[in-house]
């Protein structure tokens, strides 16, 4: 009877508040209702990208869209991190130090900023950047991490170092442009990706994996978070935490693409898949 009431009481929390569920207040006073979006796919199974139609999409964004790529990774990084807040929230005890492996492109571009927001969030990032990209944009994006007092790591630390020291590992190296095999400078890395117990959160493609066949040699990471859209290598993760970020596709570029994207709850910036 007690549990039903709690239950009552819950959904009319939840109805009364629908878009901010959790800050009751600020809808309270603000009488705002976001509209439901009917079109959107209402069981949180979006459509699974090739690599060709995610490099297509990107690429309109970029060109037709007339989207900065620093606009887009900002928008992916603080999906990232948010994720992988609502994850593995950060500990009282102060035990929130995170390796971030950060890869030589865009992916590697989402971790950086992904690294600052985790910073920001009350974690103790430190970032692996073995082949920095020298470009402006990355430039700027390690001059921000630097500081912010985010360290760089220069040496990739061996398993039994993660396991003791980091509470987890953020996965940035390769995203939807990789093509395997993995070459010999990254091995290492994804070593240590395999054989860490510590939490490993993949940021768009478990690096390594083929992005449409997945998974090939065993590494399953314990968190994905897929931007735009999952690729299809997205149907062999078995880990507990699957998200979708970068919340930046604009309705005639979901419809061409038939991407059915689920909704994002209110002004989430990220979406729980599964
Ligand atoms: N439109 C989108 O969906 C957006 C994508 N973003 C991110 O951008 C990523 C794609 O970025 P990029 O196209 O720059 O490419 P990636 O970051 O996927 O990787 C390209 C880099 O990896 C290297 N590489 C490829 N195969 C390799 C191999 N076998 N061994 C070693 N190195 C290899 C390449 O030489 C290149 O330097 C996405 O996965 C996502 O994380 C976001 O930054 C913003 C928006
Ligand atoms: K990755």
């Amino acid at each position: 009877m007690v549990l039903r009431l709690h239950i009552h009481r819950l959904l009319r929390v939840a109805f009364t508040y629908p878009a901010a569920y959790g800050t009751p207040s600020a809808s309270r006073q603000m009488h705002v209702q976001i509209p439901r979006m009917a079109s959107r796919n209402s069981d949180n199974k979006p459509k699974l990208l090739s690599q060709e139609e995610a490099t297509k999409i990107d690429k309109e964004l970029f060109d037709d869209y007339q989207f900065s790529v620093d606009q887009l990774m900002e928008l992916a990084g603080l999906s990232c991190a948010t994720a992988i807040a609502k994850s593995y929230p950060v500990a009282p005890s102060g035990a929130n130090k995170v390796l971030v492996c950060c890869g030589p492109g865009n992916n590697g571009g989402d971790g950086l900023v992904c690294a600052r927001h985790l910073k920001l969030f009350g974690y103790d990032p430190e970032v692996y950047y073995p082949k920095p990209t020298d470009k402006d944009l990355y430039n700027r994006l390690c001059t921000q991490c630097k500081k912010m007092n985010i360290s760089f790591v220069s040496n990739l630390p061996d398993a039994g170092h993660t396991d003791e020291s980091y509470a987890l590992i953020v996965d940035a190296l390769f995203g939807f442009s990789f093509k395997p095999p993995v070459r010999d400078e990254f091995k290492p890395a994804i070593a240590l990706l395999k054989e860490t117990k510590v939490p490993v959160c993949s940021i768009d493609i478990p690096s390594g994996w083929d992005v449409e066949k997945g998974d090939q040699d065993g590494f399953q990471p314990a968190c994905l978070i897929s931007l735009t859209a999952p690729k299809k290598c997205a149907e062999s993760f078995k880990g507990e935490h699957h998200w979708l970020g970068g919340r930046f596709i604009p309705e005639a570029l979901g419809k061409k693409y038939k991407l059915e994207l689920p909704e994002y709850p209110g002004t989430d910036c990220v979406v729980r898949l599964s």
